[in-house]
């Protein structure tokens, strides 16, 4: 591998020393094993390949020193058709390394792509809460690739170079020991010259990524629709014409300088290679005249050094290559290892027709804040997440945990769920209100097993939720948060999301239920509109009617629903109510309201504060108590007949 093209994409932080430990390494060796028998092929191969690149300068010491001295025509024509032989034996057996090489590789990518992709997809909730999408997308991406490089490459790649010089010093040796011996002296040199201009070049190539990026973000930001508005508004385009010739005539500076430095990187070890040439000719000639060496021995000796050479800069690049390549293993294992925190006991039972019976017992609940399910955040050069200040141009790791505090004062707090206590019968609404941060969110969390509480339990018709199967539980609960997602394809095809096998006619039965069919039928496409980040933009009310229609169609026992605190129009407010209406009836329902035409349907309230339930009743009674729930309705609600918010 060159030391100028074979950085990997993502070039590993100065201060992240790797280490490569033998548990490391027997670990990465596991992920080789099922290819044993093609590595192998594949390094017989390479023995010989090693072995026909020998013979080459054979063939010309024999020419020179037999063949043409000798006038031995018939001898010429064989060595001739050897010299065009041999190459093409070479090509092939490369070809076919190549060809073992690339399906070893794509191997081990496809295996550990899997593997992350299926442990992601089992984590907790929690992980996804505090862990950057593009973080994950570079473990399966670019780790994944550079892990596959450790295997496919690097240790390929080191194995080979040391066959190769080993073989070629036994040759050189034998052939001629003294100009063997004098051809390894300059080694020391090349060792000084691929250390100094390799580091000089990999920190170039660092810094023409992060100029890159700051680059890359300039254009981010001001390319898209918000950007470019702000730009007009404020007439700044030609002060973002300058900024940009700025970051760009960087980019251009350290083009030219990594140019400059790689060329002097190989004029270098060709210069040292010259050298070590140089001196096998001057003593080699010396003792040719001396008439103790043959004109083909030196002819043989020059070809070898160049081998020589090329196979010793390999493995003076080796150790950085390799223990580069074990950094992205190890980043991609860290994921592996992580822990699934919300699991399935083993023989959990599988929840068949429940009554949906829903009891919370004594719960109390914190958000873990253990660091050990979570990742790492890596610095990786040149990544856009890492430039801070687009404009200014700053380009730091962003702190962890930079959110803004979204809750007040008065609701902050460590435990987030104190003692909940309640039951809710087949069929009946259990209303939640209460101020924001009170943890009504949070208790509807725990329904699903988004978490788990951290004392006390949860009971679906006697059942504690941790005792279940995780898919069988997914199924009797029907969940629609306030922020529908949808995903970039067709409306039917997110409909089927609830249930693959359903017919066309419950789909649109599902639909007309959530009051959502004539809107459909009215898209230029009908079912078939691909709806979702860059398809058709539905409103707010249309993106919850079809999470309403969705949920129909599953049709679960439980139905677990914030309700939109954004005031729609009276028209989609009242095709939605009517909607809900139809989805709560016979089903257990846990809603979050903010529609007073829902607390006056529930059949409890649960009044909610700082993490307890403080008062439970009727609309009536709690009004009656004039205690919170009596000043908020006071306060936020009180006249206003159906569209008000209670929160
Ligand atoms: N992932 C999280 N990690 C840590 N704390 C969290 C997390 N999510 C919520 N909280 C905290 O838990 C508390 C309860 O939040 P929750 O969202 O349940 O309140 P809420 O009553 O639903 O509020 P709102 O009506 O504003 O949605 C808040 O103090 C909040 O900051």
């Amino acid at each position: 591998m060159s030391m100028v093209h074979g950085f990997p994409y993502s070039l590993s932080a100065p201060d992240e020393k790797p280490r490569v430990t033998l548990g490391l390494l027997k670990r990465v060796l596991g992920y080789a094993r099922p290819y044993t028998r093609l590595i192998v092929l594949m390094f017989a191969i390479t023995v010989v390949v090693a072995g026909l690149s020998l013979l080459m300068p054979l063939i010309l010491r024999q020419l020179i020193d037999h063949t043409l001295v000798d006038r031995n025509l018939p001898q010429l024509w064989w060595l001739v058709a050897a010299l065009v032989a041999l190459p093409i034996a070479t090509s092939a057996l490369n070809v076919l390394l190549r060809r073992i090489n690339a399906g070893v590789g794509e191997g081990v990518v496809y295996d550990l792509r899997v593997a992350l992709f299926s442990h992601l997809q089992r984590m907790a909730l929690n992980f996804f809460t505090n862990t950057k999408v593009g973080e994950l997308m570079s473990r399966l991406n670019n780790d994944v690739v550079g892990a596959q490089n450790a295997i496919s490459n690097t240790m390929v790649g080191i194995v080979s170079s040391f066959i190769q010089t080993v073989a070629l010093l036994v040759v050189m040796f034998s052939l001629e020991w003294r100009l063997t011996l004098l051809s390894i002296v300059i080694l020391p040199l090349f060792l000084v010259a691929a250390r100094n201009l390799g580091r000089r070049l990999q920190a170039i190539a660092r810094e023409q990524l992060d100029l890159n990026a700051k680059m890359n973000a300039v254009m981010h930001e001001l390319l898209n629709i918000s950007g470019a508005l702000l730009v007009k508004l404020f007439g700044r385009a030609s002060t973002e014409d300058e900024r940009f010739k700025q970051r760009a005539a960087a980019v251009r500076d350290a083009g030219v300088r990594r140019a400059v430095t790689g060329m002097l990187f190989f004029a270098s070890i060709g210069l040292i290679s010259a050298i070590g040439v140089a001196l096998v000719y001057g003593l080699g000639g010396y003792l040719v005249i001396m008439g103790t060496l043959s004109i083909g021995t030196i002819v043989a000796m020059a070809a070898y050094l160049g081998s020589l050479y090329s196979a010793l800069q390999n493995l003076t690049n080796a150790p950085v290559d390799f223990a580069t390549s074990m950094v992205s293993f190890e980043r991609v294992f860290e994921v592996i290892d992580l822990p699934h925190e919300i699991g399935e006991k083993p023989g959990a039972l599988k929840l068949e027709e429940t009554k949906g019976v829903l009891e919370f017992e004594d719960v109390s609940f914190q958000y873990p804040k253990t660091e050990k399910s979570l990742l790492k955040d890596v610095k990786r050069f040149g990544q856009m997440q890492d430039v801070v200040a687009v404009l200014s141009g700053g380009a730091q790791t962003a702190p962890a945990n930079g959110e803004t505090e979204k809750v007040p004062v008065s609701q902050a707090r460590e435990q987030v769920l104190d003692h909940v206590s309640f039951r809710a019968e087949p069929g009946q609404l259990v209303a939640l209100v209460g101020p924001s941060g009170a943890g009504k969110t949070t208790l509807t969390y725990l329904i699903p097993r988004l978490y788990d509480p951290t004392s006390g339990q949860i009971l679906i018709d006697g059942h504690d939720l941790r005792d279940v199967t995780l898919d069988s539980l997914a199924n009797q609960i029907g969940m629609v948060t306030q922020e529908t997602f949808l995903f970039h394809d067709t409306i039917r095809v997110n409909m089927l999301y609830a249930d693959p096998d359903a017919t066309p006619a419950q789909v649109q039965a599902a639909a007309r239920a959530a009051n959502i069919h004539d809107f459909i039928m009215g898209l230029p496409k009908g079912y078939d509109t691909v709806v979702g980040e860059r398809g058709y933009r539905l409103s707010g009310g249309e993106k919850q009617r079809i999470a309403l229609a969705r949920v129909i169609l599953k049709n679960p026992r439980i139905l677990v629903l914030d309700e939109a605190t954004s005031s729609l129009d009276s028209e989609s407010e009242a095709l939605i109510q009517e909607a809900l209406k139809r989805v709560m009836a016979g089903r257990t329902s846990i809603v979050i309201a903010h529609r007073l035409s829902t607390i006056l349907a529930a059949d409890i309230i649960l009044v909610m504060d700082r993490g307890q339930i403080i008062e439970r009743g009727n609309h009536q009674q709690l009004l009656a108590r004039g205690g919170l729930y009596a000043r908020l309705y006071e306060t936020q609600f009180h006249g206003d007949k159906v569209s008000s918010t209670l929160t």
